[in-house]
């Protein structure tokens, strides 16, 4: 059995980038961005007025002095002639302050009087304008990759792109196995089960930028898994679930490795997920799944999500775990790394009373997997542990 370190480090070597495409910016937000947005104007692209009021010499700015309002510049519209001694233009926020301006009186600090203003006697500070430049130039740019915000989408449209190139999302073939597995909805037989992983990691998956397939449940016989592997064929990744054991039942690896797969490890030093296996299958990147739902959906996270970023352009990293102080003990741990399902809140971190590898319903109220070393001592109420966010 290998580590978990090593498995995804050989999953890694199994995956690539998928590809580009271009899609119009209103399509962009969540997608990776593949190519380096570079601004093709300055914003603004002239100094502008940052709010309403009267634009006029700063050095004559003094109080109670009086200016002659000779026109209007309202954003979209500029006023056309020149500011000089004694004058004032009318100006709104966003409008192109006017030549020989250089400051706006906001309207509060001015009494208007037909065509003439006078200045309170204290003014508010500031000259209310934005230089020309001020939010970002021409050249300045939005780096790949990255994964598009709405905040980048907003400033990528500032700039005037109107299309970007992103990574294709990745196309995953998603196969349950088991003749044990009707779909929800199905009328199950006496001894049958609803499958539930596969719905589980396609929203897993699609989240993080993929498109997944769930294709027809591959029945506990060598002619229908080989049958829907090839429903697969065209895919970047093969994600099968369950059949990965040692039972008379588990195809998976046999009929893949009929089909060619080059397996690049089987077993993983893990709880839940033992019998995970990766490989390559034809182009296409292969993985097989543990069928317990808890080990099916933190296989997805420790290894698919890492593996489906790096399709999609990211570096190739694993998940970032982070820190949380223990509210309650735990147990030492035995050889294989144990992430259980725990609940993170204010006072800290705290495992779950059952960790059965086929309790969604734990699964679902966790919101954190504690990651525990191999052999990691008894730990106790206090100390810091690392956990992967869920
Ligand atoms: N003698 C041994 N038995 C088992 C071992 C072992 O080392 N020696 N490992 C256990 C561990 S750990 C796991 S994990 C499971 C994994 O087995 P398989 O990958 O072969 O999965 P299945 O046997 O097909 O299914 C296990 C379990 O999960 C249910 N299942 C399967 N697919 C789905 C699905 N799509 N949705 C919901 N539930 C699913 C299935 O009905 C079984 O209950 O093997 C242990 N056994
Ligand atoms: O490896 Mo199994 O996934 O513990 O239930």
């Amino acid at each position: 059995m290998i580590s978990v370190e090593e498995a995804l480090g050989r999953i890694f070597d199994l995956v690539g980038p998928v590809g580009t495409e271009t899609v119009p910016l209103a399509e962009a937000a969540g997608r990776i961005l593949a190519k380096t947005v570079t601004a093709t104007r300055d914003q603004p692209p002239f100094p502008a007025s940052a709010m309403d009021g009267y634009a006029l010499r700063g050095v004559e700015a003094d109080p109670e002095a009086q200016f002659k309002v000779i026109g209007e510049a309202k954003a979209g519209e500029r006023f056309t002639g020149k500011v000089g001694a004694g004058q004032t233009v009318r100006i709104f926020t966003g409008a192109p302050v006017p030549e020989g301006a250089d400051r706006v009186i906001i309207q509060e600090d001015v009494d208007l009087r037909g065509s003439l203003i006078t200045l309170h006697r204290d003014l508010s500070p500031g000259a209310n304008i934005r230089p020309a430049g001020n939010d970002f130039r021409v050249g300045d740019t939005v780096t790949a990759p990255r994964r598009l915000s709405p905040r980048d989408v907003a400033l990528i449209a500032s700039m005037n792109v109107p299309q970007v190139t992103v990574a294709r999302k990745p196309d995953i073939a998603l196969i349950a196995t088991g003749d044990e597995l009707v779909m929800p909805g199905e009328e199950p037989g006496p001894d049958q089960i609803i499958a539930s992983n596969s719905f589980g990691l396609k929203a897993m998956l699609e989240a993080e930028g993929a498109t997944v397939r769930l294709l027809p449940i591959a029945r506990d016989n060598a002619d229908s898994l080989r049958f829907v592997l090839g429903l697969a064929a065209s895919a970047d990744l093969v994600v099968t679930i369950g059949g990965a054991s040692v039972g008379d039942h588990d195809l998976v690896g046999p009929v893949a490795a009929e089909l060619g797969m080059e397996q690049a490890f089987y077993k993983v030093a893990m709880r839940p997920g033992k019998p995970l296996m990766a490989g390559k299958l034809g182009d296409a990147a292969m993985i097989g799944l543990p069928g317990n739902p808890v080990s099916a959906m933190v296989c997805g996270t420790v290894f698919i999500l890492p593996a489906l970023r790096v399709m999609l352009g990211l570096p190739a990293a694993p998940v970032t775990p982070q820190t949380a102080t223990l509210t309650a003990d735990l147990a030492s741990n035995g050889p294989r790394q144990h992430y259980m399902r725990a609940v993170l809140d204010e006072a800290g971190i705290a495992a779950m009373d059952r960790q059965d590898s086929a309790l969604l319903s734990v699964l679902a109220t966790a919101n954190a997997l504690i990651v525990r070393p191999p052999n990691d001592p008894e730990r106790a109420k206090g100390e810091i542990v690392e956990y992967l966010p869920l």
